[in-house]
């Protein structure tokens, strides 16, 4: 079936994602449940973000209808195998682009599809490097940006994403927030 015909049901309040699926032009409704974002403290690093994906989807179930599926996800910043989700305060945050600064770093996305009777669960990776930034750079950023609803407190979309980010491996709508090309890919066999 179509991809673009499927009935989605988008468990996100993120609005990266709404923008995304919107402009790839799937067809869907947004409905989230809160969810407690915490995962096993001895969890590999990388399966992480697929595990929190299928925790936001199981945890809207019950809204569903016999033909529509659930999408959710779950971005995750990782430097030398320690993960960066959003920053606590103005503090936080400049430590962590500043971690970030001239370095090389991964973002995963973790997807979960979940129908009446099926479950998926899928990754994508990214590795990214930042030019380096000088102080003044990190603080005009979170002043302006106010990056506190960003894993790794920062937007590829954003000034410092779009102007510092010199090398991408992997696509940019991952480091977005969902990476649509998997999600139509997936769907076609879901
Ligand atoms: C790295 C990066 C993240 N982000 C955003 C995408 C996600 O909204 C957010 C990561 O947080 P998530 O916890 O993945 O998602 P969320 O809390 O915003 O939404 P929900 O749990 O309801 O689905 O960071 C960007 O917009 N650009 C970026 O470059």
């Amino acid at each position: 079936m179509n991809p673009l015909e499927r009935k989605i049901i988008l468990a996100s309040t993120s609005p990266r994602r709404s923008q995304l699926l919107k402009e790839a032009g799937f067809q869907f409704e947004v409905k989230t449940q809160d969810v407690e974002e915490t995962y096993p403290p001895e969890m590999p690093v990388e399966e992480v973000a697929g595990f929190l994906a299928r925790k936001k989807a199981r945890a809207a179930h019950d809204f569903i209808q016999e033909d529509e599926i659930i999408l959710a996800a779950d971005s995750v910043v990782i430097i030398n195998n320690v993960i960066y989700g959003k920053p606590l305060d103005y503090d936080d945050a400049c430590q962590m682009i500043r971690t970030l600064s001239g370095q090389m770093h991964r973002v995963i996305t973790g997807v979960c599809l979940l129908s009446k009777d099926k479950e998926r669960v899928f990754s994508a990776i990214s590795d990214v490097l930042f030019e380096p930034l000088s102080d003044a750079e990190i603080d005009y950023y979170v002043q302006r940006y106010k990056p506190y609803d960003k894993a790794g407190s920062y937007a590829i979309q954003e000034w410092i994403g779009l102007c510092k980010i010199s090398r991408i491996e992997g696509t940019f709508t991952n480091i977005m927030g969902l990476p649509v090309d998997m999600v139509y890919r997936e769907l076609m066999t879901f």
